[in-house]
């Protein structure tokens, strides 16, 4: 299709838009093509070896041949316009913000990127169980996130398990004259743990990609929002653990599922699926597996781009009604847990599990 002599005009115009030096070469060439497009073939002498510029030029130009005017004004302006358009996917890249990774985790990964701080379980082999290091690494990610830029905060894991809750080698390798120091320290752990669950500044978003267990079930109730793949299972096994209930859920399961079906979960171990969990409210919304990642995330970004400050007032507020509450049941389920940890019927499930036993 032939370009309009009003078209390659415009071509003209639109050139000195561009805000990037497109180099020499491209110069010469744009050059070339002008030169051939309003006079034709190049008839001026050659210039002089040494006047280089002059040369480039000539050379540029007397290189188009019998090159048509309408064929050299058609070749220019589809230059600038790929160009312009060019420059355009360049500066729409660098207005997509890039991913920053935060250093000084060994087992999450923290990441932010489109105003939203991810932490990522990040021991897939071990199925995000989480160790002490972990509970710890969380612990700081959490306070960094309600600090930084980000509006809002979520948390997954990495590969088939969101996390099958705390580790149970935790409990283990333990002298029986530190068994009590352990679990004080534990209780210590947990508690400060959950804490920051409960004073988190910001909406917090679980998004659970796969089966979870025991503690990181608990404190879904803590999170503002949970999005679960239609994969993910909730069990918290306490009593088969020979343990009880922490992250609040004592409190929060009654109040989010009603009591009678809290007490399947919490006292008698029945594992939820998604569906099941959505139904009773713990969990806000369930996605196909398949397109979890792509929905989720997509819903999350949109999120993020509301307000940061009156989405930050407005999470504290509806915290605030029950902090207190929520701070007062979590000590209370630390110091019934410190006395389980010491019971013969939580050391021996313990046992039962890496006798490879009692696979839940
Ligand atoms: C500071 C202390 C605070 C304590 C807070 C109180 C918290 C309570 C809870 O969270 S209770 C819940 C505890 N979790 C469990 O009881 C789950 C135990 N794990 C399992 O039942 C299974 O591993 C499984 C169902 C999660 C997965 O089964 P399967 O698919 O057959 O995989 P594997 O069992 O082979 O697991 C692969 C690998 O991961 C290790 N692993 C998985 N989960 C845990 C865990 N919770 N603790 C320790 N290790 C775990 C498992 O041993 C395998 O390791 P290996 O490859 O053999 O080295």
């Amino acid at each position: 299709m032939q370009v309009s002599q009003e078209d390659f005009e415009k071509a003209q115009e639109q050139l000195k838009l561009l805000k990037k030096d497109p180099g020499n070469e491209t110069k010469l060439k744009l050059y070339a093509l002008f030169k051939q497009a309003t006079e034709g073939p190049c008839n001026s002498p050659k210039p002089g070896m040494l006047d280089f510029v002059k040369k480039a030029k000539w050379d540029a130009w007397n290189s188009l041949g019998n090159l048509s005017q309408d064929n050299a004004k058609q070749q220019y302006t589809e230059l600038v316009s790929s160009l312009l358009s060019a420059e355009s996917s360049d500066r729409k890249k660098d207005a997509s913000p890039e991913e920053s990774t935060h250093d000084g985790y060994e087992t999450i990964q923290v990441t932010t990127k489109n105003n939203i701080t991810k932490i990522m379980f990040n021991r897939p082999d071990k199925k995000n169980a989480i160790n002490h290091k972990m509970y710890r690494e969380i612990i700081k990610a959490l306070e960094e996130a309600g600090k930084d830029d980000s509006t809002i905060a979520v948390i997954t894991g990495n590969g088939d398990y969101y996390s099958s809750g705390n580790d149970l080698n935790n409990f283990t390798n333990v002298q029986p004259s530190e068994m009590e120091k352990m679990a004080k320290d534990g209780a210590v752990l947990l508690k400060e743990f959950v804490g920051h669950f409960i004073d988190f500044p910001k909406p917090l978003v679980a998004v659970v990609n796969g089966p979870a267990i025991g503690i990181c079930v608990t404190v879904l109730g803590l999170c503002d929002i949970v999005y679960a793949s239609d994969r993910a299972t909730f069990h918290s096994p306490f009593s088969q653990l020979g343990q009880s209930p922490e992250g609040c859920s004592s409190y929060l399961f009654p109040k989010i599922m009603g009591l009678a079906k809290a007490n399947e979960v919490l006292l008698f171990n029945k594992k939820l699926t998604a569906a099941e969990a959505c139904a009773q409210g713990l969990v806000t919304e369930v996605f196909p597996d398949r397109t979890f990642q792509k929905e989720v995330w997509a819903r999350l970004e949109a999120y993020a781009s509301l307000p940061k400050n009156s989405l930050a007032v407005s999470k504290q507020l509806l915290r605030s009604m029950e902090k207190e509450k929520l701070h007062a049941v979590n000590s209370k389920e630390c110091e019934v847990l410190k006395e389980r940890w010491l019971s013969d019927e939580c050391i021996n499930a313990i046992v039962s599990f890496f006798q490879k036993k009692s696979k839940l």
